[in-house]
């Protein structure tokens, strides 16, 4: 058992780290970390590192960042892609099992925490400000109005952020396993040729790096053509430059079916305080996200319609943004209703 569990979560919360802090944002390819020496400093940020470069996380911390530095971090709040269980965390979509036990004895540290990785999505929305994000059509933001947070990359992370008794609330869940269905008469050809997740399409099928390979290819199936491109970054440049047709197909659906489930993501959450796009496909994708079909499948959301407008979308672009989500927890952990029960050790 974790050794905080006896202490309830927001008393928990309420529990200042002990600087310097690391923080670090660990995804199903890329890990970023960066070292906090007090409450004031800027985060130093370190380059990005593949998680499948090495064995553990002890090691890729040991070589990356503490072999590069002469501070020696006392706590770490690790977000991870993945739920978090037990003393033995597996990443979802790598192959690193997270120990913070082994944590503790090999870095020599005094506290770990680990979140979810789009609760730090959801914690960077509260923290970042208009240069870390651009807005995709129309709405305005209400203040201290419950946002949602959407993430198409190795796999689609969803996460809700709510506002209460002065205090942001990041709500994780597993929103990108909702089931998408077709709707159009063009989704109706493509739906068949895509490919299932025990018998269904989710979200996640469709709106991360392997969904836009499905798309890719029932797109070609549906139309009798080879499938010629081999990876999503190489489907995206071929769309952006607009110089294939099942590439910009691709594209395109892509932004209609983030729309059609960023829209009811804000219906759930009331998320009148925006939209958010985080993730790395969204930056990558921007001006294809900027045309019509995202906006208008965010807004056709009958009874809906007229809420919607009013709700503004927005891709974050900072380039770190969780890890800046993670760095204003680790300063003012008290600002933010983060639950910590079960997911706290200490020396
Ligand atoms: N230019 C691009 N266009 C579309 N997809 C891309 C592009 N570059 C990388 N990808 C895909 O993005 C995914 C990686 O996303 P991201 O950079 O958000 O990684 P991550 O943080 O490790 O993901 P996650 O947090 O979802 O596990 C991979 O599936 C990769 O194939």
């Amino acid at each position: 058992m974790p050794m905080s569990s006896s202490m309830s979560p927001l008393d928990d919360a309420d529990a200042n780290f002990v600087f310097p802090i690391l923080v670090g944002d660990i995804g199903g390819t890329n890990a970023r970390f960066a070292l906090l020496l007090d409450a004031y400093a800027e985060p130093k940020i370190f380059p990005i590192i593949p998680t499948d470069d090495y064995a553990s996380i002890e090691e890729a911390l040991q070589t990356s960042i503490l072999d590069k530095t002469s501070v020696q971090p006392r706590s770490a709040i690790i977000a991870i892609a993945g739920p978090i269980n037990g003393d033995e965390i597996p990443l979802t979509n790598a192959g690193w099992v997270i120990k913070p036990k082994d944590m503790i004895s090999a870095l020599n540290l005094q506290d770990v925490i680990i979140i979810n990785d789009f609760e730090a999505q959801a914690l960077a929305v509260a923290s970042i400000g208009d240069d870390g994000r651009e807005q995709v059509g129309g709405g305005e933001i209400l203040p201290s109005a419950s946002c949602a947070v959407l993430g198409p990359g190795t796999g689609l992370g969803v996460a809700g952020l709510l506002h209460a008794r002065h205090t942001w609330f990041p709500v994780p869940g597993e929103g990108g396993h909702v089931d998408v269905g077709p709707r159009t008469e063009r989704d109706f050809h493509i739906w068949p040729f895509l490919e299932p997740i025990e018998g269904r399409i989710s979200g996640e099928q469709l709106l991360c790096g392997r969904g836009i390979m499905n798309i890719y290819r029932a797109v070609c199936e549906a139309d009798g053509k080879d499938p010629h491109i081999a990876d999503p970054a190489g489907v995206t440049s071929h769309a952006l430059s607009g110089g294939d047709a099942a590439a910009v197909e691709t594209v395109s659906l892509f932004a209609t079916y983030l729309g059609r489930v960023a829209g009811d993501m804000a219906m759930i959450f009331m998320a009148r305080g925006g939209v958010f796009l985080a993730g790395g496909i969204s930056q990558k994708i921007l001006p294809a996200l900027k045309k019509p079909e995202f906006r208008a499948a965010f807004e056709d959301k009958a009874p809906h319609t007229a809420l919607l407008r009013t709700i503004p979308t927005f891709v974050v672009t900072h380039p770190t943004a969780a890890l800046s989500g993670l760095a204003a927890y680790a300063r003012t952990p008290s600002r933010f209703g983060v639950a910590t029960e079960g997911r706290r050790w200490r020396s």
